[in-house]
């Protein structure tokens, strides 16, 4: 079911206040497809996605109309939708068992569109097996962990056969590693189902892990929509940049190829005048020596070696934030690297924006 959204927008009005909580937002959703809608706190993410609900109307104004297919569902009520929900509190009915609570859509529904009682037992004991929890059916939900629970919700949201799937911050109450095997069961059940999915998240690992296609957002505004590799490498603007991961900032002058920042250097091709110049920490090469391109001393304050790579703070006078640099274990070994010690950054690419347009540049040899 591919979704159209034209022009929804939303003003909240509490009191004297007025807030806009989104600006009129454009967005077509292929059918089958997974969107996350990922952005900070208050940019306006549950209320686009309670909007596509019906749980809320946009401005009657705004010349808003959401389409599912070729149905438009812009005034139908929420049960009308054919949507499933899935919320990061698990709202599970507590006296009841996984099993009713993953049958209670299909018993409720009017006499003459209810299955069986057969029909209903069958099709909830193949959304159990789908989410693994078969052995499960006569618990009671305090009696499941959080992330079996948060599989009931989902079986539960399934069991109507929604065309459209809704998810607010589905495992923002779980740790991390449940989290993890949650997304990659949620993408495998999305894919076999081939529903279309819309998932909340401010978590950007979550987002560019899950989605088919990533929608930024921040204050009530899509800063970009694209697939999780074009919005990391190939960021629209500083603000999406800057929400996808961990940056350093270099700022400085330049003057005849030459950034100069306190006592660092380094040689740019760019025109005479301020600069800044920002730098992910996978692009921080560190050597015991500087270059004549790259003079750009720096003071290691803290190394972390658990993970994939070690990551290292650095600190310099010419600098206002410590910088992060993420090197390999054997770069590691091999600088033995220690606190306090005193190296060399060497920015292997950078950006910079200007405006709304953002450059993406190898630094030049002098
Ligand atoms: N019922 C409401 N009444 C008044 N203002 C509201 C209401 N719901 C949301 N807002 C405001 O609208 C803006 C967008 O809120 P929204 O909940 O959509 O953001 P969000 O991106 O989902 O944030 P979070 O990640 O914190 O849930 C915020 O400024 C918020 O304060």
């Amino acid at each position: 079911m591919s979704i159209r959204l034209h022009n929804i927008g939303k003003h909240f009005e509490t009191g004297r206040q007025r807030t806009r909580a989104l600006e009129p937002v454009n967005l077509d959703i292929h059918d089958g497809e997974l969107i996350g809608l990922l952005g900070p706190s208050g940019s306006g993410k549950t209320t686009l996605l309670r909007i596509i609900a019906g749980l809320e109307t946009a401005d009657p104004d705004s010349g808003a109309r959401i389409l599912f297919g070729d149905r438009d569902v812009t005034d139908l009520h929420v049960r009308d939708r054919r949507i499933g929900f899935v919320f990061q509190h698990y709202a599970l009915f507590r006296h009841m068992t996984v099993f009713d609570n993953v049958a209670f859509g299909l018993t409720v529904m009017p006499r003459k569109h209810r299955p069986s009682a057969g029909e209903i037992r069958v099709r909830v004991h193949r959304l159990l097996e789908m989410v693994q929890l078969e052995q499960l059916a006569n618990r009671y939900p305090a009696q499941l962990s959080g992330g079996q629970q948060q599989r009931v919700s989902l079986a539960r949201a399934l069991a109507l056969r929604p065309d459209v799937l809704l998810l607010d911050e589905p495992f923002g109450a779980l740790d991390a590693k449940v989290r993890q095997e949650l997304r990659r069961w949620l993408r495998h059940l999305h894919d076999e189902l081939g529903f279309t999915s819309l998932f909340v998240t401010h978590d950007q690992e979550e987002a560019l892990e899950l989605s088919d296609r990533v929608a930024v957002m921040s204050n009530g505004r899509i800063e970009q929509i694209d697939t999780p590799e074009a919005v990391y490498r190939e960021p629209a603007n500083r603000f999406v940049f800057e929400f996808l991961g961990d940056v350093n900032h270099l700022e400085g002058e330049v003057r005849d190829g030459v950034l100069t920042c306190g006592e660092a250097r380094l040689s740019v091709e760019l025109p005479d005048g301020p600069e800044e110049l920002l730098l992910r920490p996978h692009e921080v090469h560190l050597v015991d020596t500087p270059t004549p391109e790259a003079r750009l001393p720096v003071t290691v304050t803290a190394i972390s070696p658990v993970g994939a790579e070690v990551r290292v703070e650095l600190a310099a006078d010419w600098l206002g934030e410590p910088w992060l640099a993420t090197v390999r274990h054997a770069d590691y070994e091999h600088l033995d690297l220690q606190r306090g010690q005193r190296l060399y950054a060497i920015p292997r690419r950078w950006r910079r924006f200007s405006g709304h347009v953002s450059q993406q540049r190898q630094p030049t040899p002098a």
